[in-house]
């Protein structure tokens, strides 16, 4: 192995001369016994390639880039090509036989990812007699990596953990067997679960976007950029009120410039004061009367909860550049009602080197934990949605009739690019509770 530019991997091969045969042979016998020591490496793997992510490429990249390298790895690898979405999540929850594998690949974008995070997470639950609907339940990591053949639109998880989206150096990792831990958000709607998140949560500008996207799905990645311009010109703003725990005995704070890399400090103190971090989560549950809890009403014109930073190739830094993977909380931002130009301007700030909180619209907060509910009740129902809404589906408390309609008054949820049933959610960061096969973005 070995780095070419910019965090990406390549194989190179070594020659040792030997002068006999016998010497040689007993080189080959020891490399081998050495390698069957390194318990880290991965020797089977189940792997799952979405053949529509992306620009429909993830069965080729799988067959031409990662399987000839597992193979002289000597990776066994059960393969199965989905064929309808939540194909591999349902296959992971239910079917598959977990125990004969040392990890599982997704080749796709960041909602592939989504279906095996849903998929080993909710396994693992079930069969701990975990239940899921539970906020303050304290979930069972998973024992099994996951490791992400890039492969998607967007590709977040992937960039924010190497580095870069290169099948070839994702395989590196997984061959080599690197583990990185990763936080994970669960998202209820009145102790009811409706997801785990491990990217961005966002309210407002980018779940605007991704629900106008998902109607351009033809237009394959360049639909992001279409629906960005789209929902940048209708520029809307939305109601609401925030709540959050904020991380007070964190390390780091969004605005310093201590960036999550491999091996990274912040996070490895974490993992060292995990248990008395729970004894502090344990102290600081909402009891009701809000103590320790910050309430803020508003109008939005985005709130993002980034659990990493977010990092892809449109941003490099990404929308929280010192956002941690597995520190246990999230950056949770958020831009209140401002002209377009001082959106763009913010907007802007994700593309060059300028600071992106740095705005009098802008403010950033590490949390543990969050909710949020919309002014207005959610008393249409998303089933009676339809282009008129009817009279009755306004909450008296409604002001002006004609603008009641669930467009302007309500946006949606973006769950790392899965739209979300409800507006009103309740946020918790579980800390580390999956390992990807990666090491973090190394210092360069
Ligand atoms: C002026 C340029 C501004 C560029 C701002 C770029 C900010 C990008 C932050 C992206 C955060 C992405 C977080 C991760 C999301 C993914 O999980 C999720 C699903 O991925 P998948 O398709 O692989 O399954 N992807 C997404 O939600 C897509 C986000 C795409 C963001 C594109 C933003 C474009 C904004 C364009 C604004 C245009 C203003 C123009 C004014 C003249
Ligand atoms: N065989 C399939 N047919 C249709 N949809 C699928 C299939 N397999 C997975 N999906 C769904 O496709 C969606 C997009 O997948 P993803 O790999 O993230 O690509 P992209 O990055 O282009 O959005 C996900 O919501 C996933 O559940
Ligand atoms: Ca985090």
């Amino acid at each position: 192995m070995m780095r070419t530019r910019q965090h990406q991997w390549r194989c190179s091969d070594v020659t040792f001369h030997c002068p006999n045969q016998g010497l040689c042979e007993q080189w080959i016998t020891v490399i081998n016994e050495q390698l069957s020591l390194l318990t880290n490496r991965p020797k089977s793997l189940l792997v799952y390639i979405n053949p529509y992510g992306g620009k429909q490429r993830g069965k080729r990249i799988y067959e031409q880039k990662v399987a000839p390298l597992f193979h002289r790895a000597c990776i066994s690898a059960d393969v199965i090509v989905t064929e309808h979405a939540n194909h591999a999540r349902d296959h992971l929850k239910t079917e598959a036989s977990l125990e004969k594998y040392d990890g599982v690949v997704c080749v796709g974008g960041d909602g592939m990812f989504s279906e095996i995070l849903h998929g080993l997470v909710t396994r693992v639950q079930t069969d701990h007699g975990v239940d899921q609907n539970q906020p303050d339940a304290e979930l069972v990591p998973c024992s099994l990596r996951i490791g992400i053949i890039p492969a998607g639109s967007t590709d977040c998880i992937c960039f924010a953990t190497v580095g870069v989206n290169d099948p070839v150096t994702s395989a590196l990792h997984i061959i080599i067997g690197d583990s990185q831990p990763v936080d994970v958000c669960s998202v209820h709607h009145k102790d009811i679960f409706l997801r785990y998140s491990v990217s961005l949560l966002g309210y407002g500008f980018y779940g605007d976007l991704l629900t106008d996207s998902e109607r351009k799905r033809w237009l394959g990645p360049a639909r992001y950029d279409l629906s960005g311009l789209k929902t940048f010109l209708s520029h809307n703003y939305y109601e609401g009120t925030i709540s959050f725990l904020p991380a007070e005995d964190a390390v780091g704070s969004p605005r310093d410039k201590l960036q999550c890399r491999s091996g990274c400090h912040v996070c490895q103190h974490k993992l060292s004061s995990k248990d008395k971090q729970w004894d502090i989560s344990e102290r600081e549950k909402p009891d009701k009367d809000g103590s320790g809890w910050n309430v803020m009403r508003g109008k939005f014109i985005a709130i993002n909860a980034a659990n990493m930073s977010c990092a892809c190739p449109r941003s490099p830094k990404g929308l929280s550049p010192s956002a941690h993977l597995a520190d246990g909380t999230l950056d949770l931002i958020l831009v209140r009602k401002c002209s377009r130009l001082d959106f763009f301007r913010h907007l802007l700030r994700h593309i060059n080197t300028d600071d992106q909180f740095d705005h009098s619209f802008v403010e950033v907060h590490r949390v543990r934990m969050f909710h949020f509910q919309p002014l207005y009740q959610e008393s249409i129902s998303l089933d009676d949605l339809n282009e008129t809404p009817k009279k009755t589906g306004c909450s008296p408390m409604c002001p002006a009739p004609t603008a009641c309609s669930y467009n302007t008054i309500y946006s949606s949820w973006t769950c790392d690019g899965e739209i979300l049933p409800h507006a009103a959610i309740q946020v918790s960061v579980q800390c580390q509770l999956i390992r990807l096969f990666a090491r973090g973005i190394e210092e360069q």
